[in-house]
């Protein structure tokens, strides 16, 4: 059985205190991690601080070091995969996926190490400046905290610690605790691609705790973090005059307007819908169909839905595994069953079995129900018809969230109406919302978030733009 300390510095730090990883399909105990206490988050920090002031690596150095960890990430994509499956209960085909995408964070983080510039400012041209020459140039912020989510534990860790690095910050990492193995993989692999000891201090436990101590910390610059927005809440609240970046939850609406490829439209949603069981804040989860092909689109969104399989995340034939735990299937099958009380009819599914969900449709649902107006993170699609597009744009942006969107349309009118009044941080045209390339500004308004990820936004944000003014 894996046994891991925290690592602060050039140690790995055993702990009297530790918490056990269990494998999400079969319950078996995977890992003994180390619980840390205040004092060791005040260490990690000390650490990252003092890294920081020693300022060793150039961009250069950076680039080299982010581009070997990819490169190693990618060699042992099947490894990191049966991990991810283990820890997260991911399908191994997920799992390959999130590998994948992984490597090419690291490898656009890498990149953007090289890209840290500045520009010139024409101050000459500014009344009474005549004689002055300016540039901006960006600086790192100093220590970040990344906190992140259980969910894509790989990717969205590498989505904070490539760029934070890129930019020349230090960072104190603390993961989700149902899936921390996966962080000690990124963990081991940025030393072993050369990276110094302290630039990276993973530290694990209880997020309440942590978290209370990581926010009273003032010597850390900003917060990056993954997860609800009850928690991006607080941190906001706590953080003071520091910056945070936050990406949390959505209740994703895509609309089927009667013009759409329908078979594309439906395939899309179920393939995305239902991607590592609903469990990604991008997930659909609203489809607002128009009244004219709702029947069409139903039976065919039902004929892919009765495809998928579920079962052994490890299984190659296997399309849907298990939630985190039991208790967030209980909680959606609560969800389930209480819009079914309220009205709402399941089309498919609805059972729950341990810590499954079989893939659900609900239809007769109504904009108060949990399952329309919360986010609800698991493998459950309402379908609510419509007869204007004004109509199912309304409903959509009828949320507390604003991540991402999806409309499906075969007029380019409709569809760019639709761009520009859906309120959300993106729109996907024929696609569903869970569409995400790395590259791409990813973020969300209202209760989504604030900031933007993707390495080069991400680094606008973990550094400071710093003016430098000559009087000549
Ligand atoms: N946007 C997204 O990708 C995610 C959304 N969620 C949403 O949140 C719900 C609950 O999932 P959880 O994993 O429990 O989310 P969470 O927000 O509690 O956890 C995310 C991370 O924050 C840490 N954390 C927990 N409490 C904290 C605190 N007070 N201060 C600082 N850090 C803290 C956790 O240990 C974990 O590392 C999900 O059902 C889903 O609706 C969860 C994970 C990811
Ligand atoms: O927060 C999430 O759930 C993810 O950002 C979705 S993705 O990046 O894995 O597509």
């Amino acid at each position: 059985m894996i046994q891991r300390g925290l690592i602060i510095g050039s140690e790995e730090i055993r702990t009297e205190e530790v918490f056990s990883v269990y494998n999400k399909f079969s319950n078996e105990k995977l890992a003994q991690i180390a619980k840390a206490e205040e004092k060791h988050v005040d260490l990690a920090v000390q650490v990252a601080k003092e890294t920081f002031h020693h300022d060793a690596l150039s961009p250069y150095e950076r680039y080299e070091i982010l581009n070997k960890a990819a490169l190693l990430l990618q060699k042992r994509k099947e490894e990191i995969a049966k991990t991810l499956v283990a820890e997260v209960g991911k399908t191994i085909k997920e799992a390959r996926i999130e590998v994948d995408r992984s490597v090419q964070t690291m490898l656009l983080s890498s990149e953007e190490a090289k890209r840290l510039g500045g520009e010139v400012l024409p101050l000459s041209a500014s009344p009474g400046s005549e004689n002055k020459f300016g540039y901006y140039v960006r600086s790192p912020i100093g220590v970040i905290c990344a906190i992140t989510p259980f969910n894509v534990p790989l990717n969205l860790s590498c989505h904070k610690i490539g760029p934070a690095l890129a930019a020349g910050n230090t960072v104190v990492w603390k993961p989700a605790s149902d899936t921390p193995l996966s962080a000690y993989i990124l963990m081991d692999t940025l030393l072993e691609a050369g990276l110094p000891a302290g630039y990276v201090n993973l530290i694990c436990g209880s997020g309440a705790s942590l978290g209370k101590w990581l926010l009273q910390d003032q010597r850390i610059g900003k917060y990056t973090f993954t997860g609800s927005s009850g928690v991006g809440k607080k941190m906001k609240e706590q953080s003071g005059f520091r910056s945070v970046s936050l990406e949390l939850g959505n209740n994703s609406p895509n609309i089927v307007h009667h013009d759409a490829d329908l078979d594309q439209a439906a395939q899309m949603c179920t393939l995305r819908g239902f991607f590592s069981a609903g469990q990604a804040c991008i997930s659909v989860q609203r489809i607002y169909v128009q009244r004219d092909v709702k029947d069409k689109f139903l039976e065919k969104l039902v004929e892919y839905t009765n495809k998928l399989k579920l079962g052994d995340p490890f299984d190659e034939e296997t399309d849907i595994g298990p939630l985190i735990s039991v208790g967030e299937a209980n909680r959606v099958k609560e969800w389930i069953d209480e819009a079914v009380g309220q009205g709402a009819k399941i089309v498919v599914g609805g059972q729950q079995d341990g810590a499954f969900i079989e893939p659900t449709i609900l239809e007769n649902v109504k904009a108060e129900m949990k399952v329309v107006c919360q986010e609800v993170f698991g493998p459950v699609l309402t379908v609510i018809p419509y007869d204007e597009l004004d109509d199912a744009i309304r409903q959509a942006n009828d949320s507390e969230y604003g991540l991402q969107s999806g409309i499906f349309t075969s007029n380019l009118n409709h569809a760019m109406y639709a761009a520009k009044k859906l309120q959300t941080g993106g729109v996907i045209i024929n696609d569903a919302s869970t569409y995400r390339a790395d590259l791409m500004p990813y973020g969300g308004i209202k209760n989504s978030g604030i900031g933007r990820e993707g390495p080069r936004f991400a680094i606008e944000q973990m550094t400071e733009l710093k003016v430098v003014v000559m009087n000549l």
